[in-house]
């Protein structure tokens, strides 16, 4: 019997589509089924998977609500800022998990597991990033396995202690270009009302872009503000991106996107070349992130002899990209939190106060002083605990694992939420939601009974590399600003703590400053 080209033709077209079909009735239905199924056999609780978006509706709709109106003024903030997770929470308990579209997150608040989950980061890396947002900036933050342990140990160098005594003086100069617009601001009685938010912003841009780029700082300061603009377009696509297939159009946000990463790329390129010229040449070296990092870089490519050890002029124009986005609204968040509740604890700002005075009198704050500020240590310690500047963290399971008691399936995501674990009454007694840095007197360890309850920076091998650099600039901002104001909250001040990436003041920190 003979077979023809079109007989063949429709086989394998009605073949394809039975295994096109399979595969998306899979994707869609079966596969997210049979994860919830083996969930709740584990004891694990949540909504029925619902087809398509899981609980995304519901999430959108909380967060709205929870947006449309300030809070009234108190550091219970779970509620507002993670409505979904507090609500998943309320409603299941702590073995917990929800649906993000077609993927299933399980919720983790044991210190226990934690602790594991950030030990063994090659059983629980991270999720596959949105590709909207890997145009933004890869690095270290995204990477796994080898790719990750090799710019890890290339990176390290730039954030050790010697580096950063070496980067204070940076600190200190931006700290005091606020403070001086602060001063012009001023009226004859030596008082002034202002938003700090924005200023704290432009200060934490102003350090990144010095500490990155030393002498090419007016160029690292054009780089990161088209890096900004670039969020905010990645922000506009990833919202418009429930409309099927609009992120592949090559629509106006995409071509500026586009248009922005190769001008950033040709302008760092740039500076990266003359840097490792410079190197080549034996002169000396720079003491800003990226001539430590082409240094780091080129000695480990001489001591080992080969090119593949060390990064390629990519590799580097991407972490220098990650250094703003990671670096800049992590820090002003923390500072802004920590101006909003020094000014509202009065007694905090006064002690914090008279100990800048005591160790730094009116002189501008050295290194030993900053690392032996006690107070100021346990107030922002407080605020990271209170506020924290991430909010949870995400992790991914590949292949079937066991944590704790639990047999997690590969497709489940994890979530970490560092702010219900940081309000938790259960590991931080009664007065969890209350401000009292008193609660740090002896240290992290001694607050958290040794427990990983307290998070702010991640844990584990992959603990945020930058930890040292915002803390000292954090106290290097609030010293200089506690010696030449005491400052209290405006009565328009909305308190209103919510997410864009980072947490922040959706209306603003509104404050009275006094010239002291
Ligand atoms: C208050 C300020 C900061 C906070 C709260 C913060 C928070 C975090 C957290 C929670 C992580 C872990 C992410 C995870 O495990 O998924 C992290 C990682 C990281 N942070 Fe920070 N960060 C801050 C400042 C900085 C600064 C100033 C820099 C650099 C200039 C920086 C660079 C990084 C990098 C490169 C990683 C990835 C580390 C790795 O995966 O090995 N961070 N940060």
């Amino acid at each position: 019997m003979e077979i023809s080209l079109a007989t063949i033709a429709i086989c394998t077209c009605i073949v394809a589509t039975v295994v096109l079909g399979w595969n998306a009735l899979n994707r869609v239905w079966l596969r997210p089924k049979r994860l919830e199924r083996h969930l709740r056999e584990q004891g694990l609780q949540g909504n029925s998977y619902r087809f398509l978006i899981g609980d995304t509706n519901q999430i959108l709709q909380m967060q709205k609500e929870a947006k449309a109106k300030p809070m009234r003024l108190s550091d219970d903030i779970v509620p507002r800022v993670s409505a979904f997770h507090h609500h998943t929470i309320n409603k299941y308990g702590k073995n917990a998990f929800q649906w993000l579209g077609t993927r299933p997150r399980v919720l983790i608040k044991d210190p226990e597991l934690i602790k594991e989950i950030f030990n063994k980061i090659n059983d629980f890396p991270k999720p596959p990033r949105n590709p909207v947002f890997k145009l933004l900036a890869s690095g270290l933050v995204s990477y796994e396995g080898e790719k990750w342990a090799k710019h890890r140990k290339l990176i390290n160098p730039a954030f050790n202690l010697e580096k950063l005594k070496i980067m204070l003086p940076i600190f200190f100069q931006s700290c005091n270009d606020m403070i001086s617009k602060w001063e012009a601001m001023l009226s004859s009685e030596g008082t002034c009302e202002m938003d700090v938010w924005p200023f704290l912003q432009n200060l934490t841009c102003d350090v990144i872009s010095r500490t990155a780029f030393g002498s090419n700082y007016e160029e690292g300061q054009r780089i990161f503000q088209l890096l900004r603009e670039q969020a905010l377009l990645a922000m506009e696509i990833f919202l418009r991106a429930n409309i099927p297939g609009w992120r592949f159009l090559p629509s106006k946000p995409h071509r500026r996107m586009k248009e922005i990463a190769r001008d950033i790329e040709t302008s760092l390129k740039g500076i990266i070349n003359k840097r490792e010229k410079t190197l080549k040449a034996g002169e000396a070296t720079m003491s800003d992130l990226l001539g430590i990092l082409c240094e780091s870089n080129q000695k480990e490519i001489q001591d080992h002899g080969n090119k593949n050890d060390g990064m390629s002029i990519r590799d580097v124009i991407e972490e220098c990209k990650l250094f703003y986005f990671a670096g800049q609204e992590t820090t002003s968040s923390l500072l802004v939190w920590t101006i909003v509740l020094l000014s509202r604890y009065p007694d905090w700002q006064q002690r914090a106060r008279e100990e800048v005075l005591r160790v730094f009198g009116n002189e501008t704050p050295d290194f030993d002083g900053l690392s032996h500020l006690k107070i100021v240590t346990m107030i922002l310690y407080e605020v990271l605990r209170l506020y924290p500047p991430v909010i949870g963290l995400a992790r991914t399971i590949q292949r079937n694992m066991k944590l704790g008691n639990l047999i997690l399936p590969a497709g489940v995501d994890i979530f970490l939420p560092t702010l219900q674990v940081h309000h938790d009454h259960g590991l931080w007694g009664d007065d969890a939601d209350e401000f009292n840095p008193e609660r740090f007197s002896e240290g992290v360890s001694k607050a958290t009974k040794g427990q990983v309850s307290f998070f702010p920076f991640g844990g584990g091998p992959r603990i945020c590399i930058g930890q040292n650099f915002s803390m000292l600039e954090a106290k290097m901002a609030v010293a200089l600003i506690l010696q030449r104001f005491s400052f209290k909250l405006s009565p328009t001040y909305a308190h209103a703590p919510y997410t864009v990436v980072t947490l922040q003041p959706q209306y603003g920190a509104q404050v009275i400053l006094h010239k002291l």
